[in-house]
């Protein structure tokens, strides 16, 4: 699996030393609201970062997950499909979108639209990755953790394919695996 990777653009000792920065920023501006947020993970992408921040919350906080798909392959759909949705009710409450990346936007700017649709309070969004030059919608992310070139990366959730995710660290993907 490690021999389709071109490079490695971030390793776990990095990744881990990003999540402690950005929960103690977090921790500071939840605790000034003086609200207990639900911190929703976008699955499946999400699982790794959303494990290394939380153990680092100490706030009163509630979990969720929800499930979008937008991606086939490399591939943005446009069509962002709501394909398991919150347990908890997100109406009156403070929402912490938990994302691995920000590529197009298309699917924070839908899934933010879509909370405050539902009487969401606030929502913020806190993703792994950012990758600016790839935006078409105009969306932003309160919290990043690393700002990423023009390329498809895997690792630490991010996936090609559904492969990859499991890897420790932040890759670019070796072209000829998915040209
Ligand atoms: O900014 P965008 O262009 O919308 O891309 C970002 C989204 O694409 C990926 O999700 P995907 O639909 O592949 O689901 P996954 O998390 O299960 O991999 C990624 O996890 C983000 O949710
Ligand atoms: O670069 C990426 N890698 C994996 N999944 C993604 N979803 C949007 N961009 C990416």
């Amino acid at each position: 699996m490690s021999d389709d990777i071109l490079k490695v653009l971030l390793n776990e000792e990095q990744i881990e030393k990003r999540c402690i920065e950005l929960a103690e920023q977090i921790e500071s501006d939840y605790e000034k609201l003086h609200a207990v947020p639900i911190v929703v993970g976008l699955l499946k992408g999400s699982v790794p970062f959303m494990a290394e921040l939380i153990k680092r919350f100490t706030f009163d906080c509630e979990i969720d997950f929800m499930s979008v798909s937008s991606y086939d392959g490399t591939e943005s759909i446009g069509d962002v499909r709501i394909e398991k949705d919150m347990d908890i009710s997100c109406r009156g409450r403070h929402i912490l979108v938990v994302e691995d990346i920000v590529d197009t936007g298309r699917t924070l700017r839908e899934v933010k639209q879509m909370f405050m649709n539902k009487g969401a309070t606030d929502v913020k969004i806190v993703s792994l990755l950012d990758k600016p030059e790839r935006r078409v919608v105009d969306i932003k992310a309160d919290y990043v953790g690393y700002t990423v070139p023009n390329e498809f990366v895997v690792g630490y959730g991010l996936d090609y394919n559904q492969k990859y995710r499991n890897l420790p660290f932040i890759g670019i993907l070796k072209p000829e695996i998915y040209e």
